[in-house]
């Protein structure tokens, strides 16, 4: 999302601020205003302190903000003399400053819970999400909005507590004003206000410079990460000097509109202050000429406005600031809501499936929201101990088979029915513990092997492992790990090769323990040939009964297959065994001729 946000979404982005919690928010706006309560009165104690100083240690008790004070103290029984009115003093400043402690210590928790929850919910909704969101916008920008949006987020809210506690301040100071001077205070606050209101449409909005902020963080990140988790690639294709114009070019947007950002907040500042100097000693002048305060009443009026003013432009300076900082709270907003339009199907009403037996495709078509049809009314059915295989050349579909398979996707014509029943009608998540897919490229936990091969099935036993691990041949490498099954693997562990990763792939596929369909996608095709056929023979001879998929590049490994189906531009030129094929002399056979030929 970039250009400007409208005033309607700003004030939602408050809105959700200020009802995130609304009991946490109450207190803070309680405490908020008993302490500028007393801020107020503690200020008003100067009245009859500056009184009984000028008259030697009393004062008349009659009328006016003296007369309430000299009521107070009779109502508490307490004698109204100078020790008691200064001792009152450090009683309400203590409770005025608790108060305000307790304002800044829940205004940090709020803004903690905010952030928290906000990364929270960007997570959760981000494991809900449909793959096809994935796809659609990268899972850089989401990591981002995961791990950065949301601390900025958090941010405002601490800001908008501060802006809180000093706009209840300044409204004390502004009624005390004007109350003793109500002429004087509403011209300094006509002046004060042209100056804010000069400053802020002199100024860029702080919102277009913080949007442009939050962009280059962005673009950081994605140059930063195509320079660290994409480096070999970068040096082997010799795009350094590319990536690094790329990253340089982001930094310089951040640190350009970053220090435009802190110039208009320091010129926003500093224009306020010089205004508001300038005023408190145009108003001393205006108060001693032209007004019959008494000199206490003078003391508090001057005091009350010495202190306004910069409360009025550090106000200018937060509302500022928090502008600068309301694209994170909407773009984390946005980016959840997102998310949450995207969600997997969540349980329901499903059907209760038990054991699977068989599972068919019926004429299914399929192409993904991006592009042209990809499937063209694939039909193959795979029962229990049965083994199918597809071939076919790269980018003929059939990954998208297992995708949809794994109800990554839905098709867009057809069904893919488990013992008749269509899989769609099936909770998502039961259906999923019913296959075990390995796929090409595995993803391999930041943690150890042993947490790496269980985490299909966390109660499998030692024996249970150590069957997986020799079918798999991880057996092959584990007398090599430093720390055998607790071995720390990925970032900051043990480096595994491609062939290494897919066998403990396949080795927890293997022990995933509600599964039926066991799925090889490109499964083994990093390792060895000798290997490849030793894994191939371990999976043929399990005791354990899976309806398996294969998908092969190495025709050697689906020799046995029951069914192979050739897939070309999406749909199913031929089917039938490997000796049928090689007889029909079609595409298999040809295939099979330029590997297998010496
Ligand atoms: N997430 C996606 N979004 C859009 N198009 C995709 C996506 N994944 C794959 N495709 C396209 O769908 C077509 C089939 O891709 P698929 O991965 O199923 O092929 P494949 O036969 O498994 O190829 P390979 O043997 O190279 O793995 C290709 O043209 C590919 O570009």
């Amino acid at each position: 999302m970039t250009g400007d946000i409208s005033n309607t979404e700003k004030l939602a982005a408050l809105r959700e601020i200020l009802t995130y919690r609304p009991l946490l928010m109450g207190s803070i706006l309680t405490l908020g205003v008993v302490a500028a309560l007393l801020e107020g009165i503690g200020l008003s104690f100067l009245i009859p302190i500056i009184e009984m100083i000028q008259s030697g240690g009393t004062a008349s008790a009659e009328g006016g903000v003296v007369g309430a004070f000299a009521r107070v103290y009779a109502t508490l029984g307490v004698p109204f003399t100078l020790e008691s009115v200064v001792a009152g003093v450090v009683v309400v400043m203590g409770v005025r400053y608790a108060s305000g402690f307790g304002v800044m210590w829940l205004g940090q928790a709020l803004r903690t819970y905010y952030e928290g929850d906000l990364k929270r919910r960007a997570f959760d909704s981000a494991l809900g999400a449909r793959i096809a969101y994935f796809n659609r916008s990268g899972s850089d920008e989401i990591l981002n909005a995961i791990v950065t949006q949301s601390k900025y987020a958090g941010r405002s809210v601490s800001w908008f507590v501060k802006l809180l506690e000093r706009a209840l301040l300044a409204g004390m100071y502004g009624a005390i004003a004007l109350y003793l001077a109500p002429v004087l205070t509403l011209v300094t606050g006509v002046v004060l206000a042209a100056v804010a209101v000069g400053i802020r449409y002199g100024l860029e909005s702080g919102y277009s410079v913080g949007d442009r902020v939050t962009e280059a963080n962005e673009r950081i990140q994605q140059a930063a990460q195509a320079g660290t988790q994409g480096i070999r690639e970068v040096k082997l294709f010799g795009v350094t000097d590319e990536v690094r114009r790329d990253f340089r070019e982001a930094v310089d947007t951040f640190v350009g509109a970053t220090v435009r950002l802190r110039r208009n907040e320091a010129a926003v500042n500093n224009v306020y202050q010089f205004a508001s100097a300038i005023s408190i000693f145009v108003l001393i002048y205006l108060a001693v000429t032209f007004t019959s305060m008494n000199l206490g009443m003078l003391g508090v009026f001057l005091f009350a406005m010495f202190r306004l003013a910069p409360i009025l432009s550090m106000l200018n300076h937060r509302v500022y600031q928090l502008e600068g900082n309301l694209p994170h709270v909407v773009r984390t907003n946005e980016f959840i809501e997102d998310l949450q339009r995207n969600q997997e199907p969540a349980n329901g009403d499903f059907e209760d499936i038990g054991e699977v037996n068989e599972v068919a495709f019926r004429d299914v078509s399929f192409s993904y929201p991006t592009g042209e049809r990809v499937l063209d009314s694939v039909s193959f059915s795979v029962s229990k101990g049965e083994f199918v295989a597809f071939v076919g050349q790269s980018g003929a579909g059939k990954s998208t088979v297992v995708s949809l398979l794994s109800r990554m996707y839905l098709p867009d014509e057809g069904e893919i029915v488990a013992d008749g029943c269509p899989i769609s009608d099936i909770d998502l998540k039961e259906w999923r513990s019913k296959l075990a897919i390995v796929r090409q490229d595995p993803y391999v936990f930041d943690d150890t092997l042993w947490y790496n091969l269980t985490v299909g099935n966390r109660s499998a036993s030692r024996e249970e492992v150590a069957r997986a691990c020799d079918i798999a041949e991880v057996n092959e490498f584990l007398d090599s790990l430093p720390d055998g099954f607790d071995t720390q693997l990925g970032e900051e562990g043990v480096r595994l090769s491609g062939g290494q990763k897919q066998r403990i792939a396949l080795a927890r596929a293997l022990l995933k323990e509600d599964a039926e369909i066991l799925v090889l996608d490109e499964a083994t095709s990093d390792l060895d040939s000798v290997t490849e056929e030793r894994v191939q023979a371990g999976i043929e001879s399990m005791d354990r009964e899976y309806a398996v998929i294969t998908i092969a590049h190495q025709l050697s490994t689906i020799r046995n297959a029951d069914q192979i189906n050739t897939i070309e531009n999406g749909h199913i030129a031929e089917k039938g065994s490997h000796d049928a094929l090689l007889d029909n002399e079609g595409t298999y056979a040809d295939l099979y001729s330029r590997q297998y030929s010496d």
